[in-house]
């Protein structure tokens, strides 16, 4: 067990007790910074439906915690409605599955599952993650069209921005990443991340203060791709200036305007 999460089983929390109103400092700090980035690049408008993508996993388990907190205290309104994608070659045990269904009622945000197979019909046998990442993004803007919805929010934090910069920088050349919004079709639809300025330390934090109801991918590719092995380095470059990961993200100078040029 790390030192951190050694500390944070100490403060034990419980769900039901900060949706009940309860919420410490910190809890507050991290619904804010998931705030501040939907405000930044107006992000949800007043009254629309959002998609969250819900994998069970740690970040989408936080993000739908932020979002459904906001709405206590937020002078507008939005609707949530979580969406699970259950690959039927990984399937989610069914007492896991209850215990995020029992976590998405105390949030109060309806949950549905979708089961769905990893491999397309175009499947040729060299699965990797890029693959898997479309073939979600499918079945996303599937149930967005259905439902009528343009907003689809997933659980990338600050970490992954950091990462996905380095993935680009060390071995495409490029100098990007994944953008805190992103548009699809023209502006039709938008893939959207709240926690874009959220530390993974803080979700780690979350998912053990509160006990969060985890999911661990079955995945095979999950720990060992090159995400896990920049892990520890973005941790060595923020021992010597602890905001580096900020300062990444800065650089990248993501315009904010951009759902604003696209609304209709
Ligand atoms: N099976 C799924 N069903 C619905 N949404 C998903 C699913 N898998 C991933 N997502 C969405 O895509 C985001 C990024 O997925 P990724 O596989 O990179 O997981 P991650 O960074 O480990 O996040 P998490 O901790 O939420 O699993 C998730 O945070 C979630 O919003």
């Amino acid at each position: 067990m790390r030192v951190n999460d050694a500390a944070a089983l100490a403060e034990r929390l419980s769900v039901e007790m900060v949706m009940g109103g309860n919420i410490p400092p910190w809890i507050m700090r991290f619904t804010k910074a998931a705030g501040k980035a939907i405000n930044r690049y107006s992000m949800i408008q007043e009254g629309e439906t959002v998609i969250l993508g819900i994998s069970g996993g740690k970040d989408s388990l936080a993000l739908a915690l932020a979002l459904s907190l906001r709405l206590k205290w937020l002078p507008i309104s939005y609707k949530l409605h979580g969406l699970h994608i259950d690959w039927e070659e990984y399937p989610v045990p069914d007492q896991k599955l209850t215990a995020l269904r029992r976590y998405f009622d105390l949030l109060g945000i309806p949950l549905e599952t979708v089961r769905a197979s990893m491999f397309p019909e175009s499947f040729d046998g060299k699965f990797n993650c890029y693959l898997c990442s479309r073939n979600r993004r499918r079945i996303f803007f599937e149930k967005a069209r259905e439902l009528g919805v343009r907003k689809i929010a997933l659980g990338h934090h600050l970490d992954d921005i950091v990462e996905t910069t380095m993935i680009n920088l060390f071995f495409r050349g490029q100098f990007d990443s994944m953008q805190p919004v992103q548009d699809f079709f023209g502006g039709d639809l938008f893939v959207i991340r709240p926690m874009c300025e959220v530390r993974e330390s803080i979700i780690h934090r979350l998912t053990s203060a509160l006990d969060l109801p985890v999911v661990k991918p079955d995945c095979p590719y999950h720990e060992t791709n090159i995400r896990a092995r920049l892990k520890p380095i973005v941790r060595e470059l923020s021992h010597i200036d602890r905001y580096a990961r900020e300062h990444v993200y800065n650089a990248l100078n993501f315009p904010t305007d951009l759902m604003k040029s696209l609304q209709r």
